[in-house]
């Protein structure tokens, strides 16, 4: 279960009065997620989630939290950090930086149709669009940058034919994001980690996109490829499903057309998606962290997930 830290009933009740969220009613600690401490928390006034961080800093954090607070207030379905008497939306619970966020009504389709991937489509670009006015900088702090660092580490781990494979894309990546058509890429703030976990739904209604935890200003075709990747392929074998990923691409276009260069660059972006959740899932795996990673996700996913897409390159159509 993913409490780290306990949080008491007092201490509660004293952040819903700083909060002016009215009187406790239930506290519950939230089973799943592998990153932070994460309860519902029900007062008289409404429902919402309370995270209390384990991993990230109070520097990083409010590039996340304004985010949501802005795509909120621009329309699009995310939890909106409540704010205390002056306005922080940053607190600080049992020693830790938290927040307190609406809960989304709903639960995570895991197993999406092509309605879903979608709704999921349109959703996306609508957030693209939605965040060209946030005025706040972080990269993403999964990039390429910390790719190049952390393959290093990872390697000693696997065997030939896999650090063969993980060099070649690192190569590879390295290759693209120095192009001129990598740098034709329209950037902005992306969500970067918007797997089938991290949507709800209600029905066939998309009510909600969270766990903003690894959002960064990045292009916006990676954040499209991560989802393809999640969402538009059969789990078992990471096969591309060209019905459900051509429901999401038409849908993000309708919204926002591709440009050229993201044309071109789909192919390689979706082999970048692949790799990025490859790396960070055996740095996951071989690399554990003190209290955390109570069910690391299986790194040989994306690494057939990647191979998938070098063998058969996916285009915009
Ligand atoms: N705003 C929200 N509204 C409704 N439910 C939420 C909300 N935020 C989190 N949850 C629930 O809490 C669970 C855990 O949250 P989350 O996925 O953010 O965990 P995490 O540990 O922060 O991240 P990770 O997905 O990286 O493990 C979610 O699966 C979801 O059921
Ligand atoms: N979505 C990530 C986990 C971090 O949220 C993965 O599947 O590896």
């Amino acid at each position: 279960m993913a409490v780290f830290t306990e949080v008491s009933n007092e201490e509660a009740r004293a952040l819903l009065r700083r909060l002016n969220l009215g009187e406790l009613v239930a506290l519950r600690g939230i089973e799943g997620g592998i990153e932070n401490t994460n309860y519902f928390l029900t007062s008289d006034q409404g429902e919402f989630v309370l995270t209390l961080f384990e991993r990230l800093t109070a520097e990083q954090l409010p590039f996340y939290l304004h985010l949501m607070k802005h795509l909120a207030h621009g329309g699009v379905p995310v939890p909106d950090p409540r704010g205390d008497k002056s306005g922080d939306i940053l607190h600080k619970v049992c020693g830790k930086p938290a927040a307190v966020v609406s809960k989304l009504r709903g639960k995570s389709q895991l197993a999406p149709g092509p309605v879903h991937c979608a709704a999921v489509g349109a959703m996306l670009a609508r957030m693209h669009l939605a965040g060209r006015n946030y005025d706040r900088h972080q990269p993403n702090l999964r990039g390429l940058p910390w790719w190049n660092e952390t393959v290093p580490v990872v390697l000693p781990h696997i065997d030939a034919s896999q650090a063969a494979l993980l060099r070649a894309e690192l190569a590879y990546q390295n290759h693209v994001a120095a192009s001129s058509a990598y740098a034709a890429l329209p950037t902005g703030p992306v969500h970067a980690d918007l797997f089938r976990d991290n949507v709800m739904f209600d029905g066939e209604e998309l009510t909600g996109f969270f766990d903003f935890y690894f959002a960064g200003v990045d292009t916006w075709l990676f954040d499209l490829a991560v989802c393809l990747n999640d969402w538009c392929i059969d789990l078992p074998t990471g096969a591309h499903d060209p019905e459900r990923a051509r429901a999401m691409l038409d849908a993000y276009q309708a919204v926002r057309p591709l440009t050229a260069a993201e044309r071109e660059l789909l192919p390689a972006m979706l082999r970048a998606g692949a790799l990025r959740f490859w790396i960070s899932r055996l740095w996951d795996f071989y690399l554990p962290r003190e209290a955390s990673m109570l069910k690391p996700h299986d790194p040989t996913h994306f690494e057939r997930v990647l191979r998938g897409r070098v063998a058969q390159p996916v285009h915009a159509g």
